[in-house]
């Protein structure tokens, strides 16, 4: 029997074929805290130097497949596991732990922060290289190697945590491929690098197949590995809808209309400077912003596009230079206070989550503006998608899900301003597109509408206007949709 903490029934029931990376055998599991299960019925082979990319909607249990295809499923989770996993010849029950695991899977999660635990970007790297018997020369060869191809050589004395999102999930990437396993399952960890650094990793994941590692690759963008993946898989509800080539999954986009045109200006940042020691992340950023308008903000990674719309809602104070709100600085006005007008969303949902269900999550945002209406959250949960979840723990959400919730409290919150920090990290192009649905429809209420996002194309189509931003400046300002 394989062990998880409550497994009801499972089978060894195929040999764990040496040479074979994974095989799945009828794998089913249901998380012990849910009704329904995320897998169901899973069966399926990865070879040597695959590339496989899967897709599917937010919730149609991804992320569950990846923990099963690189065993943690098994040594982290509790839950009813049916069916056989075996791992590089072995029965995932019978690696010692996630650390014996470790040897022959690499993984990668989408939360970079969970798995970021030293003090400096060179020690997360050094880790992986000194457990594999490597002389000093060929550790510092390695070294620069993943630096190279991984773009953080100049983050190397910097600490993890306060890095930026897709500059963590870049240190997160290196910190795998530090340790070289034959098997590498990245479970959406591309998602908040700029398109020019997914491009280099998906370059990177098939120099790896080529040379007979296998790669399996959670991706909502699944478009863009075209060309490199070998193979595409698609799950909806827990089971495989699709294992076969690679396609372009399309889908099309019907127009939203635009109601209104922008009106009055209603925030302005005016020569904003902010430095984080040596850092200098924003240097006099001046923007303004009108009422009734979507503005996109792009830019590589660590530009200094959270730093700049952390100075929005107060979160950040400038160095130099403040910010105007409906005509008045904001300077000395409490976090709370601005918050009465201005709505932010952050890059990393949970940093927001933290009821035990959906309803009340909203509910509490509501209490702090005085007004702790169930209609009103509930309204929020259909808005986006949610309708059914009221009453479910935040934590058993997917990300997709946690990341339209996190939408919801804004919405519910009915601010003059919302700011959303990559909305629609974790959803696929259609999950995206109601995102957009609903922030358009808030646009034509008249609300101003400021979206941080690594998705070029989704800026051009929805947003009035777009902003880039290059190494803490504002490099131009251009019209959108
Ligand atoms: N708390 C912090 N302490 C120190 N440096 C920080 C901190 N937060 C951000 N930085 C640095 O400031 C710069 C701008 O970071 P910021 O998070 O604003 O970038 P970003 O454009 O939002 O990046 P991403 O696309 O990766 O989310 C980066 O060099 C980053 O490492």
């Amino acid at each position: 029997m394989q062990k998880t903490r409550t497994v009801t029934k499972t089978e060894h029931t195929v040999p764990a074929l040496a040479g074979t990376p994974i095989v799945l055998d009828h794998v089913g599991f249901t998380y012990q805290a849910a009704d329904t299960p995320s897998l169901d019925d899973v069966s399926l082979t990865v070879r040597e130097g695959e590339f496989i990319v899967i897709s599917g909607p937010s919730g149609a249990g991804k992320t569950t497949l990846a923990r099963a295809l690189s065993g943690v499923l098994v040594h982290a989770y509790g839950g009813d596991l049916t069916g056989s996993i075996s791992i590089a010849g072995k029965y995932a029950d019978e690696y010692e732990d996630v650390t014996d695991l470790s040897r022959q899977v690499g993984m990668v999660f989408d939360d970079a922060d969970a798995q970021l635990i030293f003090t400096t970007v060179e020690e997360e790297i050094l880790t992986g290289l000194e457990t594999r018997g490597l002389s000093a020369d060929e550790v510092a060869k390695k070294l620069d190697e993943i630096y190279t191809i991984t773009c953080t050589g100049h983050l190397k004395d910097r600490a993890p945590h306060a890095l930026s999102g897709g500059q963590k999930q870049r240190v997160a990437m290196a910190a795998a491929l530090s340790r070289e396993t034959p098997i590498l399952v990245l479970d959406e960890a591309t998602s908040e690098l700029d398109k020019n650094a997914r491009r280099q990793v998906y370059m990177l994941l098939k120099s790896l197949t080529d040379r007979g590692h296998s790669v399996v690759l959670v991706e909502h963008m699944t478009g863009e590995t075209l060309g490199y993946a070998t193979r595409m898989i698609r799950l909806e509800n827990g089971r495989v809808v699709y294992d076969g080539e690679p396609v372009a999954e399309t889908f099309t986009c019907p127009e939203i209309p635009k109601t209104s045109v922008p009106g009055e200006t209603i925030l302005s940042a005016e020569h904003l400077t902010h430095r984080f020691g040596e850092v200098l992340a924003l240097d006099d950023v001046s923007l303004t912003f009108a009422k009734g308008e979507i503005v996109a903000i792009l830019g590589e990674n660590g530009s200094g596009k959270t730093t700049f719309v952390k100075h929005l809602n107060g979160l950040l104070c400038p160095d130099c230079g403040h910010v105007v709100l409906n005509g008045e600085d904001i300077t000395g006005k409490s976090v709370s206070e601005i918050a009465k007008t201005v709505g932010l969303v952050f890059q990393n949902p949970d940093t927001m989550l933290f009821e035990n269900t959906c309803e009340r999550e909203i509910l509490f945002g509501l209490k702090n503006v005085g007004n702790p209406d169930p209609a009103a959250a509930r309204a929020a949960l259909v808005a986006v998608g949610l309708g059914g979840k009221a009453h479910v723990n935040p934590r058993h959400l997917s990300r997709g899900e946690r990341q339209r919730l996190a939408l919801a409290c804004v919405l519910a919150m009915d601010q003059q301003i919302v700011i959303m920090d990559e909305p629609t990290t974790g959803l696929d192009m259609q999950e995206s597109y109601e995102i957009m649905r609903v922030l358009t429809g808030m646009r034509n209420a008249g609300k101003t509408i400021l979206m941080v996002t690594h998705n070029p194309a989704l800026a051009e189509k929805f947003s009035d206007r777009i902003v880039e931003m290059e190494a803490g400046h504002v490099t131009a300002v251009r019209g959108g949709a």
